[in-house]
Order: C-alpha cells, then sequence, then structure tokens
C-alpha cells in the first residue's frame, strides 16, 4: 500500500505564495553565460518540467536551486529560504535526485536507504522502498555494481525517503528501461497527490506530457516558452495552423506540396520531424485534409494517424529551439 508521502511540512515555516522563486538569476563561468536573466515562479503541489536543448542551463539552474553553484547576480528563494546562504538547512527539506550519484559506491543498497531513513525525523520505510523502486532482488548489492537503471532508481528512493516538500529531479529516467519508467511515472503521481512540489528536467518529451502540469522551455540561459502541455501544443501563434500525420511509407513531399499551392493553400509547406511523421503547415480545414487524404492515396501511402490543430510538443520544442543539433 502507497503510504502518504505528506512531507514533513516546518511548525515556523513562514506562509508563501510560491514554493520556488528565481528573480533574474543569471550564472557565468568565465566568460560562457549558462544562465542568462531567469525568472520564473512555481507553485507549492505543482509539478514543472523544465526542458530545454544540450547545454541550454537546466542543470545549472537546478544546482543554484540545491545550492551547489551560486548565482552570478540575481535571487533564488526555495521554500523561503536562499540556497546560497542556507544549503544545510534547505537539503533537510528538499530531495534531490542526482543525476548518476548520490550514493557511496562501496555500500549495499539496504544499508544506503537506512542509513539515509536515520537522518530523517520520519523517514519512509526504507523495506517499503525497496520495493517501490523495485530493488528488492538487490538489497545486498552495492552501488557501484548496480547497473545504470538501477542505481537511478535507489537515487530517486534515496531523494524521497525524508518526505520532502520539494523534490528535484534531474533526467530521472535516463537509462531506464519501459518499467523503470513507468514506475517513476507512478511515483511522481503519488508525489503530487501527496501535495509535494517536482521540479524535473527530461530530455523526453512524452515525460514531460505525462508528469507537468507546466512546461517551461529554456534555450541559452533563459525562458523561450512556458504552460501547460495543452496550452504549448495547441497554441496558435507559435507558427499558425498545421495537420500532422503519420503514414505506412514515405510520402513524395515536393510532389504534395506543389498540390497544395495549386488547390488553394498558396503557402502551405510541409516538414517531416521523424521518418514517416509529417507535418503540413496551412490553414486546417475540411477541404485541406480531403486534399492531402487524396495526395497520399495517388502516392498508395496510407495514412495511419492524422491530427489537425494540435503538434506534439516535440513539434513545438523544435519549431521553438530550432533544429540543428546543439554543440
Ligand atoms: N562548471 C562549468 N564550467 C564551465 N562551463 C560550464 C560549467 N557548468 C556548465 N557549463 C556550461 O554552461 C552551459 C549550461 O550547462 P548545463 O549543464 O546547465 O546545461 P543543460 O541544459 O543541463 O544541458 P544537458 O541537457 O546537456 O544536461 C553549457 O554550455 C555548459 O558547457
Amino acid at each position: 500500500m502507497w503510504p502518504t508521502l505528506s512531507p514533513v511540512t516546518n511548525s515556523d515555516s513562514e506562509p508563501q505564495s510560491s514554493a520556488l522563486v528565481l528573480h533574474d538569476v543569471v550564472k557565468r563561468f568565465g566568460t560562457k553565460v549558462a544562465v542568462s536573466g531567469l525568472s520564473f515562479r512555481v507553485a507549492h503541489g505543482e509539478v514543472v518540467a523544465l526542458l530545454g536543448p544540450n547545454g541550454a542551463g537546466k542543470t545549472t539552474t537546478i544546482e543554484m536551486c540545491e545550492g551547489f553553484q551560486k548565482p552570478t547576480s540575481g535571487t533564488i528563494s526555495v521554500l523561503g529560504i536562499d540556497p546560497a546562504k542556507e544549503p544545510d538547512t534547505l537539503r533537510s527539506r528538499i530531495g534531490i535526485m542526482l543525476q548518476g550519484g548520490g550514493s557511496y559506491s562501496g555500500i549495499q543498497v539496504a544499508e544506503m536507504l537506512r542509513l539515509s531513513a536515520s537522518y530523517h525525523d520520519n523517514p519512509l520505510d526504507p523495506e517499503w522502498l525497496i520495493d517501490v523502486v523495485g530493488l528488492r532482488d538487490q538489497a545486498k548489492t552495492t552501488w557501484r555494481r548496480l547497473s545504470g537503471g538501477q542505481q537511478q532508481r535507489l537515487s530517486l528512493a534515496l531523494a524521497i525517503i525524508g518526505r520532502p516538500e520539494l523534490v528535484f529531479l534531474d533526467e530521472p529516467t535516463a537509462g531506464m528501461d519501459a518499467q523503470s519508467r513507468l514506475m517513476v511515472w507512478q511515483l511522481v503521481d503519488n508525489l503530487r497527490r501527496d501535495g509535494v512540489t517536482i521540479i524535473v528536467t527530461t530530455h523526453l518529451m512524452d515525460e514531460a506530457e505525462a508528469l507537468a502540469d507546466r512546461v517551461i522551455i529554456i534555450d541559452q540561459g533563459h525562458i523561450v516558452a512556458e504552460g501547460t502541455p495543452a496550452e504549448l501544443t495547441t497554441q496558435r501563434s507559435i507558427g499558425g495552423s498545421q495537420i500532422s500525420v503519420v503514414t505506412d511509407s514515405p510520402l513524395d513531399t515536393a510532389v504534395i506540396e506543389e498540390e497544395l499551392h495549386r488547390h488553394g493553400f498558396p503557402s502551405a509547406s510541409i516538414l517531416s520531424s521523424r521518418p514517416l511523421t509529417y507535418q503540413i503547415h496551412a490553414q486546417v480545414s475540411p477541404e485541406l485534409i480531403a486534399l492531402c487524404s487524396r495526395c497520399a492515396a495517388e502516392q498508395k501511402v496510407l495514412i495511419r494517424e492524422l491530427k489537425a490543430g494540435h503538434r506534439s510538443l516535440e513539434d513545438v520544442f523544435l519549431e521553438i529551439t530550432g533544429r540543428e543539433m546543439r554543440k
């Protein structure tokens, strides 16, 4: 059974409207600007996903919120605490899932969880947590002998064992198999139900869509888009309307574009974000859908899926942050 993960709240905790507030935060490493005037708020109990290409500044932002790095300028408040000034006070109230870390290499799984539980006033039961994260068979295995995905699961258990008020999850499912990912998603859902605030970074768009109340897209150290997954995927201002189609074999997009131009859609364009997946940019109408279907049929291509006026979060992400790979 799932026990309540309701966080241990400090009785002298000051009333406040936001769990996390960043105001005009800048972080420079020499001449490199990693975070460039970032401002956002996260409400208590909200699940927020930070998305961004490699090097966008997500980990640096999270590490400043956790008190591991100091901002060059600007202010950060986590549960009313300045992480740079009182990192220890803060860390007793938050959970941190580090990318591939968080344990001693020679310690066994069960030992590590018991040790971590002993640091907290009202921890979750380590034995119960071992089962939840699926590490029963590895209870006596040392950290260094765990697989990458198993280490991630132990890191997650360590992050929540103290019933934190706020949890930072930095790419929590990186390297995990499909079953483990589902476990993490379910766990995040339970934390959300119990009112825990969660900040998660991820490269997986379906993960952001499945988990987050709100998505913040960061690029080159600042926010380029923000909203609920539904707002972002239906927002019309990010490039007009479109139809997305998935087919059973490749389309000749040049021929279709020509047809569309000739039949009342002079500025229509077609992009392909992955094999057999196409975005047709044009004002959506029944005529456009009929024309696209006819063009595909003429090429003997079967349309397996067609969505009108809706983009995936991945489409939005690529439109906003560009298609070229980051160095
Ligand atoms: N200690 C450091 N010294 C110098 N540059 C750094 C340091 N830490 C980060 N950077 C640079 O700051 C930028 C932001 O890095 P950061 O790790 O925050 O990005 P990220 O969004 O987490 O990327 P990824 O998705 O690849 O994990 C990068 O250009 C990185 O090279």
